[in-house]
């Protein structure tokens, strides 16, 4: 119990300490007459990984969107209230959204290469932003990307191999590494091993432990003990509000709101 205490006080003067990479100020979002949040006001801390939690339909993939524009594709999504990274308006209509979503990165539920080669699929968005010279420098990219997302080992002697022809937790690894490859400063996961099997989970929270060291990692997921294995921070949403948040210790130990309570005891969700 003491040592729980200690990590826990440890957690909480860390957590403190850690420099806010994106910032949310009262963001709802309204699809048509529908209102899916009600005002989420958050701060994701640096090179941490925060996970999204709260039952179906309560707004965690909605938030998640919201941080690089992605509901900006949604016809009927009106997002209102501020969210900036390093200080800056992500909704300024001087932000090229396109650069916004290479700095800040995606990698959805689904596995989703490209029908291109393994090669092609880490290459796309370097060649594309322009982050190459010259094809010894692509080539560096995209080794560096693969190992990065733990792939390399596997692939390094079929990269001219189709990415759809991998296994599921391969063709998410390589979409992580597509998401590596342009240098972002945070990765947004939609429940990135819900496709997964239980070995191939594993790698993936092994994986987005190792990748806190260099990115800020925002994870939705429905998963309670992947949320409590990967995360250093944990939001509970419930009904289009956020319940609570906390290091993610307390927020499995000793919860202040009854929602977070009920929804981690399986009362609902
Ligand atoms: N494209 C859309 N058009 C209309 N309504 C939407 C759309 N996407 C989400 N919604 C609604 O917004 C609310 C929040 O949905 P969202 O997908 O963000 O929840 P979630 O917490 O991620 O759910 P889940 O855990 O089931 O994925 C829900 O009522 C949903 O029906």
């Amino acid at each position: 119990m003491e040592n729980m205490q200690a990590t826990f006080n440890k957690g909480r003067a860390v957590q403190a300490a850690i420099p806010i990479k994106m910032t949310s100020r009262d963001v709802t979002v309204h699809y048509g007459q529908k209102q899916a949040l009600n005002g989420i006001t958050l701060d994701i801390p640096e090179r941490q990984v925060t996970a999204l939690i709260g039952p179906s339909g309560c707004g965690k993939s909605t938030y998640l969107r919201c941080l690089n524009r992605m509901n900006d594709t949604i016809d009927s999504a009106k997002v209102g209230g501020e969210i900036r990274l390093d200080g800056e308006d992500v909704y300024d209509s001087a932000i090229d959204v396109v650069e916004l979503r290479a700095r800040v990165g995606m990698v959805f539920q689904k596995p989703n290469p490209f029908p291109k080669s393994i090669y092609d699929n880490v290459a796309y968005g370097p060649k594309i932003h322009g982050l190459a010279r010259n094809k010894d420098e692509l080539d560096e990219i995209v080794h560096i990307s693969l190992r990065k997302a733990g792939l390399y080992k596997e692939v390094h002697d079929r990269l001219d191999e189709p990415g759809t022809g991998l296994s599921g937790g391969q063709q998410q690894r390589l979409c992580i590494a597509r998401a590596i490859a342009v240098s972002p400063e945070v990765i947004l996961m939609d429940e990135p091993c819900s496709a997964l099997d239980p070995i191939a989970t594993a790698t993936v929270e092994e994986l987005i432990d190792e990748l806190r060291e260099n990115f800020t990692i925002v994870i939705v997921t429905h998963s309670m003990q992947q949320a409590a294995r990967v995360s250093q921070l944990t939001a509970m949403f419930h009904l289009g509000d956020l319940a609570e948040v906390g290091p993610t210790e307390k927020m499995f130990s000793n919860p202040d709101d009854k929602r977070t309570q009920d929804y981690i005891t399986g009362r609902f969700g």
